[in-house]
This record gives structure tokens, C-alpha cells and sequence, in this order.
């Protein structure tokens, strides 16, 4: 390596590199080269020279970067244009995707978020009334198999309208599924690959859009009678700065992006939530307490404004984001050479940046006992409490607009899940809407425990583009009386 590269990670062979030990387990990869070499280091990833910039000051260099030096669309788009479709996200400028992001920002709002509590509540309410698995009044259920179904049932209802989720029967499950195959890793090399799950990704992706498509021939023919606050709705009546109205294709595109945001993140945090509740039963009995404390004995159905006064159902989603982040690398290519604040390093345009904010989420300097899922830890007088909270340093966190609103720099922040900058989540407050209903609802029916009564905890696939529970992981539910 020149001088001023940060140090490679040893490896034997060349191509290979470190690609086989970090990607079993990027989390303690990463762990141990920052321990030899500290927050920065290079290693080699399928030949490609990847630079990790770890810690608050790594999270603000990848994710804060100029747009003139990191480039995310030219690592992204040859994994999410297949699975997508053209002229949206990773397939167009950026200055196009802030506007997109505008766009979908827009039609995230409260009143919407007002419908989709009812929405998501009976979603799931009717899921565990029909579903086969959960028909006994106790029993041993693959949970991750079935908020796999939750999540995309809630999800396309709530963010894609009655329309889509009514056809998301049978054959559009099995598209989706088809489409999902070509969201994997492995795609970073082979997205060309005449493959035969390539081929099945390219199939669901044409026949999925055109149903988006005719959905919205539909819904336009409709004209005022159509009532419905999605997603969909919204898109089809937004316009760029330049003028022109978003295209068709470019609607059902976003509309499949968004699909496959919320699916993958929602059911991969539900599944490790519910693992997390039945390795720790006493936690889900709180949660059933607070409920009755704050909503009364006769739980009177979920409305948007009590996911406010249930701090606990929050926390159990900070929590396990904290450990359990469905996206553990966040890369960049880089466009120019960038000089490493604080170093003498200098990245060449040779290298992919890479910043891992679980890492600091993680890290004993910021969560005191970070191993613990705590969700106590959030309150503010408890002994985990994070240092910021505990130090009570509330940074008012420097915020800027890309172009969809004002997101944080989140610089000096050791917790991301869901990013920082210009390509922060826009699903956040989606996301957390249908975590903590979907959590408060299943509480009210089950009680959880692992099937041995022990407090272990299954194991992470990190094989997959969103790191997720091992499967099976089977956990004991009964019936609340
Ligand atoms: C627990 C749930 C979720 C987590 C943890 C999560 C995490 C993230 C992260 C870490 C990023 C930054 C990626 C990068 O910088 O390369 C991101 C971006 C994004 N997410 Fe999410 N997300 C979640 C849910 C959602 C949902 C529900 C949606 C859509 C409704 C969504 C849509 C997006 C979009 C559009 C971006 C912007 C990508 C860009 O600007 O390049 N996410 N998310
Ligand atoms: N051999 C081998 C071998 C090598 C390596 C490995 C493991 O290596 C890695 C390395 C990097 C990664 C990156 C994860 C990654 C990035 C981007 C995206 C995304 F773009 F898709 C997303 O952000 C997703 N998202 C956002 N919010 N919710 N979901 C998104 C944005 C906008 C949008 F509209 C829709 C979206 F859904 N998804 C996932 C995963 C695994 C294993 C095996």
C-alpha cells in the first residue's frame, strides 16, 4: 500500500481477500481489525480494496461525504436497478433521487399515519385468526416465517393502498418472492449473470410493475372516488422542479423500491423483536402492563396517538436496532481522493468506502453493558443509559436539506440504524409506526418463551442483503386468556 492508505488487513489469497470472514460476521470483522488497527483500515472485498471508517468520526466521513467524493448509486444501482426498475433511486442522478425522496417524505405525513395504526392492527389481528400456526391455544411457531407475511401484508396495505394488498394473493406472494431472490449480496458480482434466479428476478420485476401500472390506470379512471391516503396516490400526482409529471413507470418503480425497503427492514427487526420478547418473557408481561396502566384493562382498539404514550413499546424498537441494524455496511464509491480528518490518509478513488454504524452502537464507550438488550436503557435514569442521555448533552444536532426535508448530519451520533446525510431513511417514522403497533397488537394475544424456557438467543445470517435471524427460530407461544 502507498504511504499515506491505511493499513490492509492480511490475506492469503488475492480476489478472495477478507471477503469469505467478513461477510460470515462483518460485526466482529470489524471488531477485531479495530482493535489492530483502530477506526480506519482497508481490506480486500471480491478484489475490491474496501476502506472501513468506523466510529462517529467514520459514520460522518462516509455518510456526510461531498457529493463530489463519495458516490452511492455507482456501488447500489447493479444490485436495486434489476430488483426495481429503470430512472428510479440508484438509476438516475442524485439530484433526481432527493426529489423521489421528496416525493415519498411527502406523503409519509400524520393524517396518513392516523389510517395505517386501524390498518396495521387489523392486519395483524386477522393474521393470527387465520394463520394455521397459530391455531392452538399454545404451541411451538417459525416466527420469522410469519412476520415475513405480517410485515408484507401490513406494509403493502398500509403504504401501497387496498388495491395492491388485495392482489398481493397468491401470485403477486410468489412474484414478490421471485423478485426477492435477485436482492443478494452475490448480485454486487453477478447482477448480469444469466442465472436462472436472474432470470426469475427480470420476469417478477416486468410483470410486477405492470400490475403497479394498470393499478394506476385504475385508480386515475376512479378520479375523486378514490379516497384511499397511499403511497401510490400521492406519486401519481407529484411533478419534478423541472416540470415534468413522474412518470408511470417510474411511480410503479418507486413504488416496488419502497416494497422492498419496508419488507426487508420491518421483518427482519420484527423477527429479532419477538425473539427478543420470547427469550425475555417478563419483558413482553411489562409491555402487556403498560398497556393496561395507560390505555385501561379493556384495551380499547390501538389508535395513533397511544404508540406516544407507550414508552416501553418504543424502546423495544430502539433496542433491538441497536443490536440487530437489518443494514451492517453502508458503502460509497470514491470519486476523489479524500483525505482522512484527524490522519495522515489520504482514500484514492481506487477504493469503496465503508461505515458500519452498528459498530459504535455497540461500543462500551457509548452503551454502558452494550452486549444487553436493555430496553430500560432508554429511560433516562437508567444505569445503561446511553452516555449522550446520561450526560444529559442534548446536541442540538446540526440538521440540512438535501432537497427532502431536513434531515441530522447525525456527526456525533454513535446510533444510525437508519443512516445520516443525504441518503438518510425517509422510512423511519413508517417503520417505527408499523414496528411498535404491530408489537402492542401481539402482546395484547400472546405471551412468548423460547421452546427450551432457557434466555438464549439464536444466531445472525449475515449471508443475506439485510443481516436477519438464522431460520428456523422457533419460539413458544400461548394464548393470552
Ligand atoms: C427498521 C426499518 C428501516 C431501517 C433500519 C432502514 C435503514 C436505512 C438506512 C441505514 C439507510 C441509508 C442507506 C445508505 O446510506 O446507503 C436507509 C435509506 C433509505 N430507506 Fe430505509 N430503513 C428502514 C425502513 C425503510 C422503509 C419502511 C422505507 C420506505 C417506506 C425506507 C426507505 C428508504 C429510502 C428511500 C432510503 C434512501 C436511500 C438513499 O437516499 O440512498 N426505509 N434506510
Ligand atoms: N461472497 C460474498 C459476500 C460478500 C458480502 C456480503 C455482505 O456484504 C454486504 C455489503 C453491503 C450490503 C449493503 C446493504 C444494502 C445497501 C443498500 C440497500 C438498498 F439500497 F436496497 C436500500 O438502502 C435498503 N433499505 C433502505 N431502507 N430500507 N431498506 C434501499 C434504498 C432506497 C430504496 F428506495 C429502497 C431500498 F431498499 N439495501 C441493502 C449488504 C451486504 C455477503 C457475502
Amino acid at each position: 500500500t502507498n504511504s499515506n492508505e491505511p493499513p490492509l488487513v492480511f490475506h492469503w489469497f488475492p480476489f478472495i481477500g477478507s471477503t469469505v470472514t467478513y461477510g460470515m460476521d462483518p460485526p466482529t470483522f470489524f471488531k477485531e481489525n479495530r482493535a489492530k488497527f483502530g477506526d480506519v483500515f482497508t481490506f480486500v472485498l471480491l478484489g475490491k480494496k474496501t476502506t472501513v471508517a468506523m466510529g462517529p468520526s467514520g459514520n460522518d466521513f462516509v455518510l456526510n461525504g461531498k457529493l463530489k467524493d463519495v458516490c452511492a448509486e455507482e456501488i447500489y444501482t447493479v444490485l436495486t436497478t434489476p430488483v426495481f426498475g429503470k430512472d428510479v433511486v440508484y438509476d438516475c442522478p442524485n439530484a433526481k433521487l432527493m426529489e423521489q425522496k421528496k416525493f415519498m417524505k411527502i406523503a409519509l405525513t400524520t393524517e396518513a399515519f392516523r389510517s395505517y395504526v386501524p390498518i396495521i392492527s387489523h392486519e395483524v389481528t386477522d393474521y393470527f385468526k387465520r394463520c394455521a400456526d397459530f391455531k392452538g391455544k399454545s404451541g411451538v411457531v417459525d416466527i420469522p416465517k410469519r412476520m415475513a407475511e405480517i410485515t408484507i401484508f401490513t406494509a403493502s396495505h398500509a403504504l401501497q393502498g387496498s388495491i395492491i394488498r388485495n392482489k398481493f394473493d397468491v401470485s403477486l406472494a410468489a412474484l414478490y418472492h421471485d423478485l426477492d431472490m435477485g436482492f443478494t449480496p452475490v448480485n454486487f458480482m453477478l447482477h448480469w449473470a444469466p442465472l436462472p434466479w436472474n432470470r426469475k428476478r427480470d420476469h417478477a420485476q416486468r410483470t410486477v410493475a405492470k400490475t403497479y401500472m394498470d393499478t394506476i390506470v385504475e385508480r386515475r379512471a376512479m378520479g375523486d372516488a378514490d379516497k384511499e391516503l397511499d403511497m401510490m396516490k400521492h406519486l401519481m400526482n407529484s411533478t419534478y422542479k423541472n416540470g415534468t409529471k413522474v412518470p408511470d413507470h417510474e411511480v410503479a418503480h418507486m413504488m416496488i423500491a419502497l416494497l422492498m425497503a419496508g419488507q426487508h427492514s420491518s421483518s427482519s427487526t420484527s423477527s429479532w423483536i419477538m425473539l427478543r420478547l420470547a427469550q425475555y418473557p417478563h419483558i413482553m408481561e411489562e409491555l402487556y402492563q403498560e398497556q393496561v396502566k395507560v390505555l385501561g384493562a379493556d384495551l380499547p382498539p390501538l389508535k395513533y396517538e397511544d404508540l406516544a404514550k407507550l414508552p416501553l413499546n418504543q424502546a423495544i424498537i430502539k433496542e433491538t436496532l441497536r443490536l440487530h441494524a437489518p443494514i451492517h455496511s453502508i458503502m460509497r464509491a470514491v470519486k476523489s481522493p479524500m483525505p482522512v480528518p484527524g490522519t495522515k490518509y489520504v482514500i484514492p478513488t481506487s477504493h469503496t468506502l465503508l461505515a458500519a454504524p452498528g459498530v459504535s452502537a455497540s461500543d462500551p464507550a457509548y452503551f454502558p453493558n452494550p452486549d444487553a438488550w436493555d430496553p430500560h436503557r432508554w429511560e433516562v435514569d437508567s444505569p445503561n443509559a446511553p452516555t449522550i442521555i446520561r450526560n444529559a448533552v442534548v446536541e442540538d444536532e446540526e440538521k440540512i436539506d438535501y432537497g427532502y426535508g431536513l434531515v441530522s448530519k447525525g456527526s456525533a451520533s454513535p446510533y444510525l440504524p437508519f443512516g445520516a446525510g443525504r441518503h438518510r431513511c425517509i422510512g423511519e417514522h413508517f417503520a417505527n409506526l408499523q414496528l411498535q403497533t404491530i408489537v402492542a397488537e401481539t402482546v395484547r394475544h400472546y405471551k412468548f418463551r423460547n421452546v427450551d424456557g432457557g434466555n438464549t438467543l439464536i444466531g445472525t445470517d449475515y449471508a443475506s442483503l439485510f443481516s436477519r435471524p438464522l431460520e428456523p427460530a422457533n419460539i413458544h407461544y400461548e394464548e393470552r386468556d
